[in-house]
């Protein structure tokens, strides 16, 4: 194809536009009933299962999507992104977060240079240094462990850290291996999260990790320095070196901030941040909670389905099985949103790390070559663990507007627990509404059966369930490190597949440049209002109002700013 070509001028587009009116007119009551079609909708890799039978698609909206992913030269885009090329045009970086789970021989080349022996010279890094403070060989200022880790930074330098963490927590290897020790992570510039970060810390025995890409993010930042502030006015300012380190490709500035350059940790431009969760931006502080050992189980979940997204067939090839139905759902049937609704606590984090990935990737109004897209690119990405969003938004899935969904269960819980005297274990009780639901959505209920049940007429149209409502199952064995990486690979590559097939750049993220200029016009006239009294200006008639009564409302604000941390 063309590079300025759009993807919905080729035939194969207009094709699934006019299959998707046929399919419409199908149910998936019907669909579900060819087994033959249901068996070729189940595919499987490294003991994760995935089965998209309940998808509103035929087999022959599989082949035209297949189609479709040719014409997108989904394949040559894919060894594009793996060969190192520049496929983040706008910033003209090169997309290798592959190379961060790689093995140690293997060979990635970014810019005619191979990458994974740079990767792994900081996972060494990371490993002494992250055993030197869980064996307590390095201790704190005033010569006592560092047991508490807190975590500063925010959107990629925050996310996906935390869904892993979350996800460990109760994985009983990654339990033994924390035993005494606590991360948490302050993200949010608002000062009630450096409080609830601080709460219950003492400076002694506290570790800061800043996590910054580009060490410039002002949130970041921000909390940066009040951690600093928090240690050396607790400790002196001399306590800094000892407890607080650094993640971040700006070493320049990591110096500057006062953190010696032998406690930074690199990493490289062509990490996207939403992507970086397997460079020292996640290794680093989930290595000192668990250990070493257990977040390398992780980066090889991850580097297997790296390889499989490489080297398989598309028809068993779970990302671009994904990205494909994701696209027809988006595009060919009209439903912008997707659930991922992981029937796992310890899954309560994939939802919102995998809105960024997905929202930040491939919320774009233009291809790649900066044409403007006729059609809508991304989708709506929320959820939230099975079964508690049952009795939240699912009314809404069930009877109101259509949303595929992603239903993630695991076959071996972390934690079992059996009561005695109960019909079923405690993890059986939740798995029986992970097999339950999407059967709900697909089959629905309908006036005959409901009349069967003799319920009262008039209550017979708020009972009905229209079904034919799209999902897809993806079962794994358990919930160690190792399905954790493979997890995250899976969704991160199916983002990538979905926008190849836009023709879109899904690396880059300028949408959020705008909210973040205006904010420093704010922030200027802020400091000007409280140390000048200068009157708002500049600004529209409901900026310039909120503006003058916030500021009236909280003159007690001390213009000289005398440091006050939190009082909690
Ligand atoms: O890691 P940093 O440079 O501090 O960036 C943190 C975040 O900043 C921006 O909001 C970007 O949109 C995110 O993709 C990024 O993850």
């Amino acid at each position: 194809m063309a590079s300025s070509t759009l993807i919905c001028d080729t035939q194969p587009w207009k094709e699934l536009e006019a299959h998707a009116e046929d399919v419409k007119k199908t149910h998936l009551r019907d669909l579900l009933s060819d087994d033959e079609r249901s068996r070729s909708m189940v595919v499987e890799f490294d003991g994760i299962l995935l089965d998209y039978s309940r998808q509103l698609a035929t087999l022959e909206t599989k082949e035209k999507l297949f189609k479709l992913a040719e014409v997108a030269s989904v394949k040559e885009k894919i060894n594009q992104m793996y060969n190192g090329e520049h496929i983040n045009s706008t910033e003209n970086r090169s997309v290798l977060h592959v190379a961060l789970r790689a093995p140690r021989d293997a060979v990635i080349q970014s810019d005619g240079k191979n990458v994974v022996p740079d990767v792994w010279n900081v996972l060494d890094k990371i490993k002494d240094f992250t055993e030197q403070i869980r064996s307590g060989s390095w201790v704190g200022a005033t010569g006592k462990e560092l047991k508490d880790v807190i975590a500063v930074g925010i959107g990629g330098s925050f996310l996906g850290p935390l869904f892993v963490h979350t996800a460990l927590q109760t994985d009983p290897e990654a339990i033994e291996s924390a035993r005494g020790r606590q991360l948490r992570f302050l993200a949010n510039v608002d000062p009630i999260d450096v409080a609830r970060n601080i709460t219950g810390l003492n400076p002694e025995t506290t570790l800061v990790v800043i996590v910054s890409k580009t060490f410039t993010t002002a949130e970041t930042m921000l909390n940066a320095r009040t951690l600093r502030e928090w240690i050396s006015s607790a400790l002196g300012p001399s306590a800094v070196a000892k407890h607080m380190v650094a993640v971040s490709t700006n070493l320049k500035l990591v110096e500057k901030f006062g953190i010696d350059p032998n406690n930074a940790f690199a990493f490289w431009d062509w990490v996207g941040g939403r992507y970086s969760v397997c460079s020292a931006v996640g290794v680093l502080p989930l290595s000192l909670q668990y250990g070493f050992s257990v977040i390398e189980k992780f980066l090889k979940g991850a580097s297997s389905i790296d390889q499989h997204m490489y080297s398989e067939q598309f028809e068993r090839n779970l990302p671009v099985l994904l990205g494909l139905l994701s696209v027809w759902n988006v595009s060919f049937l009209g439903y912008p949103a997707r659930a991922i609704l992981p029937y796992s606590q310890a899954l309560e984090k994939f939802a919102p790390h995998i809105q960024q990935v997905s929202m930040e990737s491939n919320g774009k109004g233009v291809s790649i070559d900066g044409v403007p897209l006729p059609f809508e690119a991304g989708e709506i990405d929320f959820g939230e663990p099975g079964t508690n969003g049952q009795h939240s938004f699912y009314q809404l899935i069930h009877q109101g507007r259509v949303i595929p969904c992603d239903f993630i269960g695991v076959v071996k819980s972390q934690q079992p627990v059996y009561l005695s005297g109960e019909v079923v274990s405690n993890h059986d009780e939740l798995m029986s509404n992970f097999f339950a639901q999407p059967d709900a959505l697909a089959y629905g209920k309908t006036s005959e059966q409901l009349q069967k049940e003799n319920v009262p007429p008039h209550l017979v149209p708020h009972k009905i369930f229209s079904g034919n409502r799209p999902s897809l199952s993806l079962l794994l064995p358990s919930l160690n490190a190792y399905n954790i990486g493979q997890l995250l690979a899976i969704y991160e590559h199916r983002i990538a597949v979905e926008g190849f097939i836009w023709g879109i750049n899904s690396f880059d993220q300028w949408g959020v440049e705008l909210g973040k200029s205006l904010a420093t016009q704010v922030r200027k006239q802020l400091n000007v209002s409280r140390t000048q009294g200068e009157p708002v200006q500049g600004f529209n008639f409901s900026t310039t109002s909120m503006l003058t009564r916030y500021l009236q409302a909280s003159a007690d604000v001390p213009a000289d700013l005398p440091t006050r941390l939190p009082q909690i």
